[in-house]
């Protein structure tokens, strides 16, 4: 597989690192504005790293775009000169549409729209995508390549949206959790480097149980509250804080605020 990576940044060189450590790529070029932070990925022989977009597109079928969405239009019309049918255009740009990516390179190519995270680059990205009517010809390749570097789901477009901030933002949100979980157990005497340990590896289980046995987290939770034990006196306490409804609110603000993206 060819593969290029157009704006190598936070989310681009995690899916550089995820295709590198899975052997994901006959050949992967990576591009960026200024490519000094960068250099280093040419000591895998199969890496080119370049300023150059066309010289990527041009020797690579997979093209993956992951930059800011304000320079995605310019950087397509750019090169969709050399757009052809060996190319699946794979998307990550937030809020940016199929419908706006056609307006630019019309709807004779692959295109499909991706929701990785930055677990990509441990094999353990979330990764959501669906695509324009040409690509539905590409979208098992697209789920092939994602599933190597974690679990894909297919979603309609109109869902990519809230994809975005359950999946994409939730990496964030999740390292909150387990950072307040870390700052409560140096609270009750760990040092901060067990208590690191203690809150990722426990989020890790809880959430490995809900993978491999397919339960409700409430069955789960039900297994660990003992009758007027601790746990639910500190779920309870949790919830009167507004546990549950502060994720809540967080997740919709974060939503709400990608519309105002879309709507610039
Ligand atoms: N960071 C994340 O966790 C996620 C980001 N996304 C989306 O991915 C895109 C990239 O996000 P980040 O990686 O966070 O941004 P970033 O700012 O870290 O990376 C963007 C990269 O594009 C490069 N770039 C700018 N102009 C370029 C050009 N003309 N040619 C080649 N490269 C160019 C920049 O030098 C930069 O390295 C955004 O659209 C974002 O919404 C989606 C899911 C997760
Ligand atoms: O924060 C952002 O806007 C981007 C999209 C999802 C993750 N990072």
């Amino acid at each position: 597989m060819k593969i290029a990576i157009i704006g190598a940044g936070n989310l681009g060189l995690s899916i550089a690192n995820g295709i590198l450590n899975s052997n994901g790529a006959t050949t992967m070029y990576l591009t960026k504005r200024d490519t000094k932070s960068i250099l280093d990925f040419e000591k895998h022989n199969k890496v080119t790293v370049t300023t150059d977009n066309r010289l990527a597109i041009q020797n690579s079928d997979i093209l993956i775009f992951a930059v800011q969405p304000v320079h995605f239009a310019g950087i397509l019309e750019s090169v969709k000169d050399l757009l052809n049918e060996n190319h699946v255009i794979i998307s990550t740009i937030t809020g940016f549409g199929i419908d706006k990516i056609e307006g630019v390179i019309g709807k004779d190519n692959y295109i499909i729209r991706s929701m990785p995270n930055t677990a990509i680059s441990v094999g353990k990205s979330m990764t959501c995508i669906c695509s324009n009517e040409k690509g539905k010809k590409r979208i098992d390749l697209a789920k092939a390549i994602f599933n190597r570097m974690g679990h894909s789901m297919e979603i309609p477009e109109s869902q990519m949206q809230a994809a975005t901030v359950i999946c994409a933002s939730g990496v964030a949100f999740w390292m909150r959790l387990i950072r307040a979980t870390t700052q409560g157990a140096i609270q009750l005497g760990f040092d901060a480097q067990e208590a690191q340990e203690l809150a990722m590896h426990t989020c890790n289980g809880a959430a490995s149980l809900l993978i491999e046995s397919g339960n409700h987290p409430e069955e789960e939770i039900d297994r660990v509250t003992t009758p007027m034990g601790c746990t639910i006196t500190g779920l309870n306490e949790m919830e009167h804080q507004g546990l549950s409804s502060s994720l809540i609110r967080g997740i919709v603000a974060s939503y709400d605020k990608i519309t105002e993206f879309k709507t610039k």
